[in-house]
């Protein structure tokens, strides 16, 4: 009878691969860890359970299982894990985007959406957005004129730095007020070392070896961060200027001499909510472009089905404007096909439970982290039909959206976690490639054929082309 009971009340983990004693299955990880667990995912299902180090590691693969862990039972997987980079570089996780789940992390949520994040926000800044693109157009006309090749990448990297300092921080940063490494690439090496695997965050006993010498390199970026911040904080704390416009700082500047306990925060909180903001949104959008462009290159019938669009809506006597966004179906349909398959997040950021909790018939333990494999779920043939064809036809008559509803297209998340900035990078991401696109015909250099493109990825927080996008741009509107 014992026995009978026993068996009935044993608690199942999901299945997985059995690891080595110590540091588990941290090695089936590989290169590009997404690839890896999708492959793992084909032989032990859609919920995986793997030690990685000493955690317990739950990988979700399918859009339902995605659905029971972000939806189904959302609250109780809606912490984050302690990760020793955003210990050194968030100023001990006070940041939003890995803050466990708890008070805190609700007000900073509600403080950024309401005054960063929110469509009144988004249009406020719009000008400063079309600006900034529109000096990226003359760029790019200026190398038409002298016939040469340009860096996409480089360049969507800069314009993307320029836009959010200006909407979070009030201004463009130079290279020269930063380290002396340059602004783009500290902030590049923040996400870099984000989404590395730290030997520390899965075997805590060897953290102070810093074997692999993750920490001493995040103490350093967390160093030319503080002393960056530290003196545009300053800046606008001494600045007499009354006609200056509103910016992200003054608000957060506003909330730390709050009277109201509720609202109230300290410095290093706000340090670490700017830095979110600014590695939120810099990265990202202008990853998502140069994905999408080296698609299009790569197909030129979609290039050109998209530009007939644009011709067709906007003409080609005008660049195309924010307002044109709406109703540019196919535009939509190419960048949803992006995002599917360049998910620029494609392990999301990861989950903790915050309870035990059974899912599907599994036992799930609390503190288990959980991955949701985005980059797969994109892949799911189940869901998807040729999976690995970029075909942005497939949405023709579908509901499909990326915005967290459909669960077998993740880029953004979906449940209380999910991406805050969703709106403001849809709206560049759609523009910038649009504007791209709508200007110029785009040929790679030395005779290099659209099938030869190299889109090999590079893994991290955000997932890069692993080669810079260079190509040779010609105008083609008639202004
Ligand atoms: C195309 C661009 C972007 C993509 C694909 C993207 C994707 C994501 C994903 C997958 C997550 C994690 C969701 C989860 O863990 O369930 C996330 C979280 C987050 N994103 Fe984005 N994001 C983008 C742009 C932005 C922008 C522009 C901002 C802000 C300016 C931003 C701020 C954040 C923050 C603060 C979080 C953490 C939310 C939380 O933990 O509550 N993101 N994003």
């Amino acid at each position: 009878f014992y026995s009978k009971a026993n068996k009935k009340n044993r608690k199942i983990l999901p299945p997985g691969p059995k690891g080595f004693p110590i540091f588990g299955c941290l090695h089936l990880l590989g290169k590009f860890p997404p690839r890896a667990l999708h492959k793992l995912a084909k032989i032990y299902g859609p919920i995986m359970h793997l030690r990685l180090g000493l955690m317990t590691t739950i990988v979700v693969s399918s859009p339902q299982a995605a659905e029971q862990f972000l939806k189904t039972h959302d609250l109780i997987f809606a912490s984050r894990p302690p990760l020793q980079a955003s210990k050194y570089m968030s100023y001990q996780q006070k940041n939003f985007a890995m803050a466990p789940y708890g008070s805190y992390w609700r007000k900073v949520r509600k403080i950024c959406t309401q005054n960063l994040l929110s469509n009144a926000k988004i249009n406020y800044f719009q000008p400063i957005r079309k600006e900034e693109l529109d000096l990226l157009i003359e760029y790019f006309k200026e190398a038409v004129r002298a016939r040469c090749v340009v860096d996409i990448s480089a360049k969507l990297s800069a314009l993307s730095a320029n836009m959010t300092c200006r909407m979070v921080l009030g201004k463009k940063c130079s290279d020269d007020e930063f380290d002396e490494r340059g602004f783009e690439n500290v902030v590049q090496e923040g996400m870099e070392l984000v989404g590395k695997p730290n030997l520390g965050d899965y075997i805590p006993q060897i953290t102070g070896l810093d074997l692999q010498g993750l920490t001493k390199r995040s103490k350093a970026v967390a160093k030319a961060y503080d002393a960056f911040l530290e003196k545009i904080i300053d800046e606008h704390v001494q600045s007499k200027d009354e006609n200056r416009t509103e910016d992200f700082v003054d608000v957060m500047l506003s909330f730390e001499g709050s009277e109201d306990t509720e609202k109230k925060i300290e410095r290093e909180h706000i340090k670490a909510i700017l830095l979110d903001m600014l590695a939120g949104a810099m990265d990202t959008s202008p990853t998502v472009v140069e994905w999408a462009l080296s698609e299009l290159i790569k197909h030129p019938a979609v290039m050109k089905k998209l530009q007939r669009e644009l011709e067709n809506i906007v003409g080609l006597k005008r660049m195309v404007e924010e307002s044109d966004l709406e109703i540019l179906e196919y535009l939509d349909m190419v960048v949803k096909e992006t995002l599917r398959l360049h998910p620029v997040a494609p392990l999301m950021a990861p989950h903790e439970s915050m309870e035990d909790c059974t899912v599907n018939g599994f036992h799930i333990p609390k503190k288990s982290r959980v991955i949701v494999n985005a980059w797969a779920i994109g892949r799911d043939p189940k869901a998807w039909n040729d999976p690995e064809k970029f075909f942005p036809e497939r949405f023709i008559g579908s509901s499909v959206d990326v915005r967290g509803r459909d669960f077998q297209l993740l880029p953004f998340g979906s449940g209380r976690r999910a991406c805050p900035g969703m709106q403001l990078a849809l709206t560049v991401v759609k523009q910038v490639t649009a504007q791209l696109v709508h200007c110029f015909d785009w040929e790679l250099p030395e005779g290099m054929l659209p099938t030869e493109l190299d889109m090999t990825e590079e893994f991290g927080l955000v997932t890069y082309r692993a080669k810079h996008l260079l190509a040779v741009p010609s105008y083609r509107l008639s202004t």
